[in-house]
């Protein structure tokens, strides 16, 4: 999916909801544990009942890597339901030395050699260049670098000094020498909202991926403020405060009803700061 076509899904569906898929067969409700594949089951369901207030599906790979083979058969059987109208994030925050990330990418954008075809991976950026450009020689996918994470130990190294700036605004400032804005997006916290003017002015036109909305207390409203570009640019990632909203047989009209409110919130700061 390219850059017109994400904001053009915006705009048709008045939303810049990302629906985070990170599901956790502990968590699941229990008349689905007598299904096939439970976990297949709970998101096939949850994307049936969040599909039209979404634009994006971001399953956290943690989630589906601890159970082995059966996990990854149920994140691929996941991955070929979500619509192609949706932009599909591998939160697997992968980077290693160039030959390495090379098959990372491959185990997330081939679908000839891994069955996975996302549009897009998170990325820790800490190897540096060679680390990320493996999966950018991937035409048409997606490089989301960490920036500024969401949780509290973000400060212990990305707010650290280095030559007059914080590191998280290098990273910003030296990543953009790889790709674009049509490439590549940053991840940043909704828990830091002070921060999203400087980030802006570093990275004006790049999408930003905002987990933290829900769950970790983040404030919609001041990221949709301080973080919209022309092109909206913020995905907005909930996980549990949707797809958890309920443990019962009604889950997935929970999550409809948790996926709209943010969504029709987000119809507001569309009209009021975009
Ligand atoms: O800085 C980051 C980067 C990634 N995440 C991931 O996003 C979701 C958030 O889940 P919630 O339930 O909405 O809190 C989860 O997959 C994290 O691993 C993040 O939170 N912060």
């Amino acid at each position: 999916m390219t850059y017109q076509e994400l904001f053009q899904q915006i705009s048709t569906k008045r939303s810049y909801l990302c629906v985070g898929l990170d599901t956790d067969i502990q968590k699941i409700p229990a008349h689905l544990l007598k299904t096939d594949d439970p976990i297949f089951e709970f998101n096939k369901q949850i994307i049936d009942s969040t599909a039209d207030y979404c634009v994006s599906y971001k399953p956290n790979i943690a989630f589906y890597e601890a159970l082995g083979p059966k996990g990854w058969e149920s994140l691929q059987k996941t991955v070929e339901y979500i619509p192609k109208s949706h932009f599909t994030i591998a939160d697997a925050k992968r980077g290693d030395i160039g030959n390495t990330s090379g098959l990372y990418a491959r185990a997330f954008f081939d679908k000839s050699s891994s069955g996975l075809d996302f549009d897009s991976i998170t990325v820790a950026p800490y190897m540096g260049s060679d680390s990320v450009t493996p999966f950018l020689a991937f035409e048409g996918k997606w490089v989301i670098l960490l920036a500024l994470t969401s949780n509290p130990g973000s400060s212990d190294f990305q707010r650290l000094n280095v030559e007059g700036n914080t590191l998280f605004e290098n990273v910003l400032r030296t990543s953009q020498e790889w790709a674009g804005a049509e490439r590549m997006m940053y991840v940043v916290g909704a828990t830091h909202p002070s921060d999203f003017q400087k980030i802006r002015a570093i990275v004006p036109d790049h999408f930003l991926l905002v987990p933290g909305v829900g769950a970790q207390g983040g404030n919609l409203e001041e990221v949709s403020k301080f973080g919209m570009n022309k092109s909206c640019g913020l995905l907005v990632n909930a996980s549990r405060s949707i797809i958890y909203a309920s443990n019962g047989t009604d889950f997935a009209e929970k999550a409809k009803q948790e996926a709209q409110a943010l969504q029709q919130e987000m119809a507001i700061y569309l009209d009021k700061y975009l």
